[in-house]
């Protein structure tokens, strides 16, 4: 560990500075926190998968032990069950205390461990938008979004700026989990110490001053923004929050309203009292959270509605064969057909990646199906066709094969525990794979 690192832990810390250089020699919390939009405690918990310690932090999130391997190609998570995430890391979304019926924006959320925590608060209500400038991350962030089945939320690939000032005030709740020196990560990813400085600090300080500008402008009067990060410098918490307060005295920085974690360091007049801190004396891998109030006023932006499109016969003849009951709102853009139970809206200027469930995408004349039809949890219960696979026919499924499964004509969704996690194609004789090549497991 870099010794200017130590120092300004010691500094932080004082008296609890040991207690804290103990922890670098243990292991990382693990967690898995269950998806309540397809399962549920009681179903996790028997199907054996490992201990699991309930976490005070959030009632879906359980400790797991740190040897625990191959869980992520467990059925339970490629169906999108649960979602493999340390307890602390869900903090902000408890803070954020997220209401069905929100619009949710989550500024920077790849690989999507906060989004799919939010997605599943709303429980198909309201209206998340999940955004991450990293290309590469954004497309990680939409394929946990489609594996944990949300559909009614939009993700997006743009710089802060852009779209909040597209979507100005138009949302009850953000969510800033900021890039950051990521100092609680140093046990994990030892490139984030090898990358550390107090030069680092302070451009990450500053960015986040950028982002946290961006936000503002989004949110709604009366909105609520939880800014979080996983590192310790008080340059990228506390100050940072006070530079923010300072600069929009319509914010008000209130209680986080919640019992874990601790109060946070003393800054100046900020009432440090009222943001939280998870340490791993805590049971956490080093977090920040504060939670702020926007009084206003704050104008909002309309937002243009888009209209459903006529779907070519083929489409609708493939809706009404494969749902006992359609969503009232579809589109198709570039040739892909999306499903939605709100109206779609339209943005100029914000790179958007997927509005609503891809049902599929019209080649010729035909529709060729997409797997986050089948893992859409807002779909689970609609599906005409379906299979449910045994273990050795799923294990089968997931590594690329067809089954051997006779009597079946046309797309089918497969599932394992009668969770769907994918779809095939019957010819009478034989179900034909769909799983999508790159999810396959080797
Ligand atoms: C701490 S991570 C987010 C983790 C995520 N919320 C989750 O729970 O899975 C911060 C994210 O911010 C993104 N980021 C980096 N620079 C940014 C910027 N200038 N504006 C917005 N986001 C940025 C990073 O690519 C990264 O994905």
């Amino acid at each position: 560990m870099k010794e200017q690192f130590l120092d300004r832990m010691k500094r932080y810390l004082g008296d609890e500075y040991e207690a804290y250089e103990q922890t670098l020699q243990e292991g990382m919390y693990r967690g898995i926190r269950i998806n309540p939009c397809k399962s549920d405690i009681e179903e996790i918990k028997a199907l054996s998968l490992c201990e699991m310690t309930p976490s005070k932090i959030c009632s879906d999130s359980f400790y797991i032990p740190e040897d625990v391997a191959h869980l992520g190609n467990h059925p339970a998570h490629l169906a999108g069950l649960f979602y493999m995430q340390e307890p602390s890391a869900s903090s902000a979304v408890e803070v954020l205390d997220v209401q069905a019926g929100d619009w949710v924006l989550d500024l920077c959320a790849a690989p999507g461990g906060k989004s799919t925590q939010i997605g599943a608060k709303l429980h198909h209500t309201g209206f998340l938008v999940s955004n991450e400038i990293d290309a590469k991350r954004a497309v990680i962030l939409m394929s946990n979004m489609e594996r944990m089945g949300f559909g009614e939320c939009m993700i997006t690939n743009t710089r802060p700026e852009i779209l909040c000032e597209e979507m100005m005030g138009c949302f009850d709740k953000v969510l800033v989990d900021a890039p950051c020196s990521g100092e609680g990560m140093f046990k994990k990813h030892s490139k984030a110490m090898d990358d550390w400085s107090e030069e680092h600090v302070c451009a990450c300080a500053t960015r986040q001053q950028l982002i946290l500008d961006s936000a503002y402008e989004a949110l709604k009067q009366d909105g609520i923004m939880v800014y979080s990060t996983c590192t310790y410098s008080m340059e990228e918490n506390e100050e940072t929050v006070y530079a923010f307060l300072e600069k929009h005295p319509d914010m008000e920085l209130i209680d986080a309203g919640v019992n874990f974690g601790r109060v946070g360091f003393p800054y100046k007049n900020l009432d440090h009292t009222l943001v939280r801190r998870i340490l791993p004396m805590d049971q956490g891998e080093g977090h920040f959270i504060a939670k702020m109030k926007k009084h206003g006023p704050q104008q909002s932006v309309k937002l243009k509605k888009l209209t459903n499109d006529g779907l070519p016969s083929f489409v609708n003849d493939f809706l009404s064969n494969q749902l006992n009951e359609a969503l009232p709102y579809h589109i198709v853009l570039y040739d892909k057909v999306y499903l939605k139970n709100t109206p779609f809206i339209k943005l100029k200027k914000t790179r958007i990646l997927r509005q609503g469930i891809l049902a599929g995408e019209i080649i010729k004349n035909r529709i060729e199906p997409h797997q986050h039809f089948y893992t859409a949890s807002l779909l689970q219960n609609r599906y005409q066709h379906i299979y449910d696979m045994s273990e050795d026919e799923c294990h089968a499924f997931l590594e690329g094969n067809q089954l051997s499964v006779s009597g079946y004509k046309g797309f089918i969704a497969l599932s394992w525990h009668h969770h769907p996690i994918g779809f095939g194609k019957g010819d009478g004789m034989v179900i034909k794979n769909k799983y999508p090549k790159g999810m396959r497991i080797r």
